[in-house]
């Protein structure tokens, strides 16, 4: 069999190639531009032959000679078209293998070197499977078969762009005038300043289609992901710090703190290649999240809010190691439930649609009125295609990825928190595992209520913005003649005191459940024997549900961000599970700091209603 067929080109990844077809403006000479244009590319542009892509030079390892044997005992028949059709012991082989009749004029692309390379995997196989291989041998030989095939797959994609017949697609009048100069003065470098005769159609045509193909193939090559300008990029270095601060990510992004986490996160998470995520798709719908998010203007409520609570989820998955015990499916269930969480909040609590009777609250029969709103107008929007970011996902990945959602989100109704916390710290005391759902659901919940345990920067902040979204309703309420609910009404709030409240009964038992949570979650992964990958092996019959299927994270040798950063487990130096619960220090510190404010606020209370009374007294006496 004649071997490959060598080229002088550069037969590098397909990206050099891809780059060599930029428009190039630089480049001392033209002939080497034009050979390396040709070589890389296969366009024809003045030379008749297109040498073929030479494989690298990695000497094929011979196995001990073994493998001679081996080769004798065994046959790959080959089909028509000389591909490897099965593999047989030579007592069964055919008298005569066809093979692929050669025509003068037909170009004869070679496959020995990939035959060759696939009678070697096979014959790695055959030595694996009786442990002879050693593994120095097993890499050296992937690494030549891998190159060859990778050959073979040149010279296919080359045959393909050579091919005449092909031309009829690229005809005449789509190339206009203008394009053929340009691509003949890009790509030939002929001065496309002065007259000359007009280039072969074949080769700007050639030009034309190599260039699609290539621009397809690099993207296919290339993993998406979402652009983050420097000064965003700057800020989400910290985006998997609990003390993160979306208010000043708001700022600098001049009001789009939800899209670039949004966009940060599906990029750490690989999310775009792994579902296929239209880049475009993903800033329409993203930019619809901000539009549902600033529609009622509330200070609490808004985009900050969902960036916050996203972000948060954010760390409880990749810094106490939970998303090790998650598939890809559950990690984009966590990710999107947050950042879809709060859609289109109106600003009222579910209470308030009740007893006025608003449309959600007619619409959803009172139950999780809101909630129901926020994940039922978040799917609706998936239906414009041009938003539709899980349009790749399987029908059974949809419908997996779309029941937790809908179950994360229904979870953040605050009616529900106490049988959550009652249903988990039950589930946490008894020997089975945990209901994952339920565990997701917990985690996104926290995060909802998490501001009480951030740094008091952010913690005070928040809670300006949710008492005047509750002040605002109570003047609702009042204008039409209901009574105030519950912390609504403004003159008579006792802010420290409430505060005390909501972290004493709401969010510390909460926040200390979920560490309980990613404990019981998270230690047996670090009791695994180290033999054992970081992903539970899957055990017999256990559920092959999508959301189970694990990816490796993206190559993000690029990004200052390691693959580890999300599937990290937290281990202290002496390779104990040390989980950061970064909360209660800050619940502490914030509860202390409460507990000051509400002395003076009562001091404060005490004092006007003195100067009350005195002002009182002072009237009966004028008035007496
Ligand atoms: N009292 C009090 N309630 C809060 C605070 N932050 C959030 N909440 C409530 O917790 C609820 C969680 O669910 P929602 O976001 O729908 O609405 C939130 C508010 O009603 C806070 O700082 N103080």
């Amino acid at each position: 069999m004649n071997r490959a067929r060598k080229s002088s080109g550069n037969c590098g990844c397909f990206r050099n190639a891809f780059c060599l077809l930029k428009p190039s403006t630089s480049g001392e000479n033209g002939e080497s531009d034009k050979k390396l244009l040709n070589s890389a590319t296969g366009i024809q542009i003045e030379e008749e032959h297109t040498p073929p892509i030479r494989p690298r030079k990695v000497p094929p390892l011979d196995l001990n000679g073994a493998q001679q044997n081996w080769k004798q005992e065994h046959e790959v028949i080959l089909d028509a078209h000389q591909r490897p059709k099965s593999l047989l012991r030579r007592s069964q082989v055919p008298e005569k293998s066809c093979s692929q009749p050669s025509s003068p004029t037909k170009k004869t692309y070679d496959n020995a070197p990939a035959l060759e390379s696939l009678e070697k995997l096979r014959y790695i196989l055959h030595q694996l499977n009786s442990g002879q291989l050693p593994l120095e041998d097993l890499k050296r030989n992937i690494e030549y078969a891998a190159l060859v095939l990778e050959t073979a797959y040149m010279d296919e994609t080359r045959r393909i762009c050579d091919e005449d017949d092909d031309l009829a697609e690229v005809t005449p009048e789509t190339v206009p005038d203008e394009v053929r100069e340009w691509l003949a003065a890009t790509f030939t470098r002929q001065n496309a300043g002065k007259k000359r005769d007009k280039p072969k159609f074949k080769s700007v045509a050639n030009a034309i289609r190599t260039g699609i193909f290539f621009e397809k193939l690099f993207r296919k090559q290339q993993a998406v992901t979402c652009p983050i300008p420097p000064e965003i990029a700057e800020l989400m270095k910290d985006v998997s710090s609990w003390s993160f601060n979306p208010f000043t990510l708001h700022e600098v992004s001049e009001g789009h703190a939800l899209k670039y986490v949004g966009f940060e996160l599906f990029n750490r998470y690989g999310f775009m290649d792994r579902f296929k995520v239209p880049l475009s798709n993903l800033e329409n719908y993203l930019a619809a999240l901000e539009v549902g998010y600033s529609k009622h203007n509330n200070p609490y409520h808004n985009i900050i809010h969902a960036a916050d609570v996203t972000q948060s989820s954010h760390f409880m998955l990749s810094q106490t190691g939970l998303a090790n015990s998650l598939g890809d499916l559950e990690l984009l269930a966590v990710i999107f439930g947050a950042l879809i969480h709060d859609y289109e909040h109106t600003g009222h609590t579910n209470n308030f649609h009740i007893q006025s009777q608003s449309n959600y609250a007619m619409l959803y029969n009172d139950r999780s009125v809101l909630e129901n709103h926020h994940v039922s107008s978040c799917f609706r929007l998936m239906k414009e295609d041009d938003k539709n970011i899980l349009a790749h996902l399987t029908r059974d990945e949809y419908k997996e990825l779309r029941n937790m959602v809908i179950e994360i989100v229904l979870a953040t109704d605050m009616s529900t928190h106490f049988m959550q916390i009652k249903t988990m710290k039950s589930m946490l005391s008894l020997p089975e595992g945990i209901d994952k759902n339920k565990a997701l659901c917990l985690i996104v919940h926290a995060c909802d209520i998490s501001h009480a345990s951030k740094p008091w920067n952010l913690h005070s902040r928040w809670t300006e913005g949710v008492l005047e979204e509750f002040f605002r309703q109570g003047d609702l309420e009042a204008s039409m003649g209901l009574p105030y609910s519950p912390l609504c009404d403004r003159h008579t709030v006792h802010v420290a005191d409430s505060q005390i409240g909501f972290i004493d009964f709401i969010v510390e038992p909460t926040m200390v459940i979920c560490g309980e949570l990613l404990v019981k979650m998270v230690e047996p992964l670090v009791s695994l024997p180290p033999s054992d990958s970081l992903f539970p092996p899957s055990v017999e019959g256990e559920d092959k549900s999508p959301s189970n299927a694990l990816s490796p994270l993206p190559d993000m040798r690029n990004s200052s961000v390691s693959p580890s950063s999300i599937r990290k487990i937290p281990l202290n130096y002496c390779g104990k599970l040390d989980i950061p619960t970064p909360w209660m220090k800050f619940l502490h510190e914030n509860k202390a700091s409460w507990k000051e404010r509400a002395v003076k606020e009562e001091e404060e209370r005490k004092a006007a209603e003195a100067a009350e009374a005195a002002k009182t007294e002072e009237n009966k006496e004028n008035g007496a």
